[in-house]
């Protein structure tokens, strides 16, 4: 079987409703993403208990902070088993270099990805912080300075992964949430792509959180997903 390309996003208050969905679930055909939500909800044991049960698992805390907090905040999810963990770029050169660091000295190293720029902001929410440009030049920008920090790869939208993928080259992992197949919600993403055009475009991963959670049967809109993008 083909490595499972689907992150599921297990965006859910507590970790019952989690482990409803995942009980359904097999490791071979999806992996999971424990974030901000679940994580402060349910803790590091689910995270552990899901690693132990063989899903791999994308923890995603998002870490900005200063270099030394940064690196520690890695260590410890990396304690977890999980299979991949993130910062956001924004924190910088040395904040990525030390997370990098960090993980290094670890046995069983998880991959170290950095978001760029959120896929909920457009050009104007970007111009409100002071960012000028298009998204697409501030996510190439920030991309660059995650490769240069020795990180596996990013996490972008569909939109940017050809350029991403033309300007860093293949070992480098594009991870695109924001997936929405046609005539689905977008909700508060605001660069979307489908399934199908994320991949086609070079996208390692699909992070997907409400076209499934939020489905009234979730393991059916998964099966549709997946037929989607059977063959590429
Ligand atoms: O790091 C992420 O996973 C992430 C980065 C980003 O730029 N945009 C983004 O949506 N995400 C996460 O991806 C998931 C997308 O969920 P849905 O919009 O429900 O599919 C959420 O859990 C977000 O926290």
């Amino acid at each position: 079987m083909e490595e499972p390309r689907i992150i599921i996003a297990l965006d859910y208050p507590n970790g019952e409703q989690a482990l409803n969905l995942t009980r359904q679930l097999d490791p071979a055909r999806c992996r999971l993403k424990v974030g901000k939500e679940l994580f402060t909800r349910a803790g590091p044991g689910l995270v552990e208990r899901l690693a132990d049960q063989g899903f791999s698992i994308f923890l995603d805390l998002k870490f900005h902070d200063i270099p030394h907090t940064v690196a520690r905040a890695c260590l410890a999810a990396a304690d977890l088993g999980v299979w991949m963990l993130n910062v956001h770029a924004l924190g910088g050169l040395s904040m990525m270099q030390a997370a990098q660091e960090a993980l290094a000295k670890t046995s069983s190293r998880p991959f170290l990805i950095a978001v760029t720029v959120l896929t909920s902001m457009d050009q104007t929410a970007l111009a409100q912080i002071g960012l000028s440009g298009t998204a697409e030049e501030n996510v190439l920008r920030l991309a660059r300075l995650t490769q240069e920090a020795g990180l596996d790869g990013v996490v972008c939208s569909g939109q940017e992964a050809s350029a991403l993928r033309q300007a860093l080259g293949t070992p480098f992992l594009l991870v695109t949430p924001g997936i929405r197949s046609a005539g689905t919600a977008s909700g508060d993403q605001q660069r979307v792509l489908t399934p199908r055009e994320a991949l086609s475009k070079g996208a390692n991963y699909l992070v997907i959180g409400r076209p499934i959670t939020g489905a009234p049967d979730p393991m059916a809109a998964l099966e549709g997903i997946e037929a989607e993008i059977l063959d590429f």
